[in-house]
């Protein structure tokens, strides 16, 4: 196999059969003659007799696994895990974890298994946390973490941390990296952290450091592309059957009731659609990449009266950013990050389907609106988010202690990878709704497509 690195952030791999390794940066391609050390796992009780522990240098892992006989083998990550050698002296590392954006389940998951995962399994003791998001490098305090400090932190939601939006100016987080002697930079959050993370890494490679920077993927949008799903998705998806059996139990217990549930999801509509397939109580799923309109033949409107003749009741989940071109108010407005702020669509919603069924005077009505938004993302991580949190943060620990940076820790196919973060930052991840998930949901709900609205459809313009 031959390099033929692009630039410091494109370092492809290339092999025979169409084979590409998009391989992470390490330290070795900027800073020459550094001294390894073996990995302290060798003599770690726990490990040393796993046979195969330490990961093979030409493990990697493909980004397709449905393939033809004669289609190129792709795009592959290099596999997560401990190695032989390492590029720290346990007594030398310096780490520092910082949480930013909004919250998710396992947050705290992901930082005490940072900190117990360097102590236990590197002996590294010097870990500190970042107050408050990037911020926090040049505003805040910084707290010590211990394994004692955050054992049982993934029992409760958030982040100990705290978090913020906004407030990444680059330079200032590198010098004060610098001034603290900080050498291990673990960063948790959403896509802006991680475009975040990958300026942080460049100006330190630009400087010359000998600084990792790891990233753990987190949103419960699921918006990151090329990973599995994000480490929380989970937890949202199952705190969302709650309010949707809520929206259930009161529109079957009236007549002609219609139970309207608003989950979150910015730009993409996957927690409304996994919480629709997960309940099969829901008629209707609207989210932002499938369009849909109010009025006439095919419209929201003459699906909700047929689904109550039919059964009396029906259960509508909608995204929050699903059918925001359809709201009035023409002011657009942004967070302290840039993210388009949200009109709240499930109350506009709620208001336009009372209005028009009071209009009609052919049918009454009884609607309840609820908004669960924060109570999904504020809980802690269930089981199965909390066991794919720990393995996250552990491949971000062997993967830093190994001299990689610039990287994040992610699921690909079901193995642990090392992704670049200049691949995770270039595009969202969204529902394809011409992909057999989203059939699936329509087939369950058998909604109307919304493809073919009307001319002159008032909603569409109003
Ligand atoms: N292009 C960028 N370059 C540098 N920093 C960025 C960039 N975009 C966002 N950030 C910083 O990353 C942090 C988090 O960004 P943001 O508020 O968009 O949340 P996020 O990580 O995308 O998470 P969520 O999915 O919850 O929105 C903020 O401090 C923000 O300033
Ligand atoms: O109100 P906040 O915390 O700024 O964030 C809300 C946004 O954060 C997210 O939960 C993503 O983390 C989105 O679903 C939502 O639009
Ligand atoms: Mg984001």
């Amino acid at each position: 196999m031959e390099s033929n690195g692009v630039d410091e952030q494109m370092k492809l791999v290339e092999g025979a059969a169409g084979y590409v390794l998009e391989d992470v940066p390490h330290f070795s391609d900027y800073i020459h003659d550094l001294p390894t050390y073996p990995n302290p796992l060798q003599s770690n009780p726990a490990y040393s007799v796993v046979r195969q522990y330490f990961v093979d240098e030409d493990d990697t892992v493909p980004q397709k696994i449905v393939v033809h006989k004669d289609t190129p083998r792709g795009t592959h990550f290099r596999r997560a895990g401990p190695r032989q050698k390492v590029y720290f002296k346990p007594a030398d590392v310096r780490a520092c974890i910082v949480t930013c954006g909004g919250l998710c389940p396992g947050l705290n998951t992901v930082i005490r298994e940072i900190v117990c995962g360097l102590h236990f399994m590197y002996g590294v003791t010097e870990v500190i946390g970042v107050d408050c998001g990037f911020r926090g490098f040049y505003s805040k305090n910084t707290v010590t973490l211990t394994p004692k400090v955050v054992s049982d932190i993934h029992k409760r939601g958030g982040t100990i941390l705290g978090t913020s939006r906004g407030g990444h100016e680059t330079s200032k987080i590198v010098d004060n990296i610098q001034d603290r002697e900080i050498n291990q930079v673990y960063i948790i959050g959403g896509d802006g952290t991680q475009k975040g993370a990958s300026a942080i890494y460049k100006e330190i490679r630009r400087r010359g450091l000998k600084v990792a920077v790891a990233g753990i993927p987190k949103t419960i949008d699921n918006d990151i592309p090329v990973i599995d799903k994000s480490f929380g998705f989970d937890t949202a998806v199952e705190e969302a059957q709650r309010a949707i059996n809520a929206a259930h139990v009161e529109a079957t217990s009236v007549e002609n009731g219609i139970g309207l549930v608003k989950l979150m999801g910015r730009y993409s509509g996957f927690i409304a659609m996994y919480a629709t397939l997960a309940s099969r109580d829901v008629d209707c799923c609207l989210i932002p990449e499938s369009p849909f309109y109010l009025e006439g033949k095919g419209g929201l409107y003459e699906f909700i009266a047929k689904r109550l003749r039919e059964n009396g009741h029906m259960v509508i989940v909608i995204a929050e950013g699903a059918g925001q071109d359809l709201l009035a108010e023409s002011i657009e407005q942004q967070d302290a990050s840039g993210n388009k702020l949200l009109k709240d669509v499930g109350l506009w919603m709620s208001i336009k389907i009372k209005e028009y069924f009071a209009k009609q005077s052919k049918m009454d009505i009884t609607l309840k609106y609820i908004d669960p938004t924060y109570m999904i993302r504020a809980i802690p991580a269930n089981a199965s988010d909390n066991v794919y949190s720990t393995l996250l943060a552990q491949s971000a620990v062997h993967g830093a202690m190994a001299g990689y940076t610039g990287f994040i820790s992610g699921l690909v196919n079901g193995r642990h990878t090392y992704i670049p973060l200049n691949r995770i930052t270039e595009r969202q991840n969204k529902v394809v709704i011409t992909d057999r998930m989203w059939a699936r949901m329509l087939s369950s709900t058998n909604q109307p497509s919304f493809m073919n609205p009307p001319k002159g459809t008032t909603e569409l313009a109003d």
